[in-house]
């Protein structure tokens, strides 16, 4: 059977480092590189949902769906310093652990308007990002 879904692709700049808190600086150089250095990323976030599409052709209006993830995601992410926010207190901020918590949080919110996140895809750079996908 076919599926439908629509996805909504959108950009936020921040800044991060990765590391671990039990590790010394130079452990953290040895085990993250470049990476444990203070460094900025634009990151792509893509938004996949299904539902029923509505007597008004859509199975949610994109402009909604926009204001959903900027009030939840975007306005928080937008120009911060990733690892000051309070979800990675304790975790590394990572394509991975980012888009594990996006999904969470947007889950949530997109099931009260009564249609299903599918997928959350988070590009770190053009060559690098991680999927977080509905189980089925
Ligand atoms: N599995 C993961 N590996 C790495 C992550 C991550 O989130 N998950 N993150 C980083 C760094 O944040 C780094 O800034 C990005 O790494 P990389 O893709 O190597 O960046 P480049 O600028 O070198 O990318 P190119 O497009 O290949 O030039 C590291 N690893
Ligand atoms: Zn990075």
């Amino acid at each position: 059977m076919a599926m439908l879904t629509i996805t909504k692709e959108f950009r936020f700049d921040a800044a991060h480092k990765l590391f671990l808190k039990d590790l010394t600086d130079q452990e953290n150089r040895e085990a993250f590189g470049k990476c444990s250095q203070l460094h900025g990323h634009t990151y792509c976030l893509r938004i996949t949902i299904t539902g029923k599409v509505q007597p008004n052709g859509m199975v949610l209006n994109f402009t909604d769906l926009k204001q959903i993830v900027e009030e939840k995601i975007i306005a928080r992410y937008d120009h911060s310093h990733l690892n000051e926010l309070e979800e990675y207190r304790d975790l590394p901020t990572t394509a991975e652990n980012m888009s594990l918590y996006i999904f969470k949080v947007l889950a949530a919110c997109l099931k009260k308007q009564k249609v299903t996140l599918t997928e959350v895809q988070l590009y770190e750079t053009p060559t690098s990002w991680a999927t977080v996908s509905h189980d089925a």
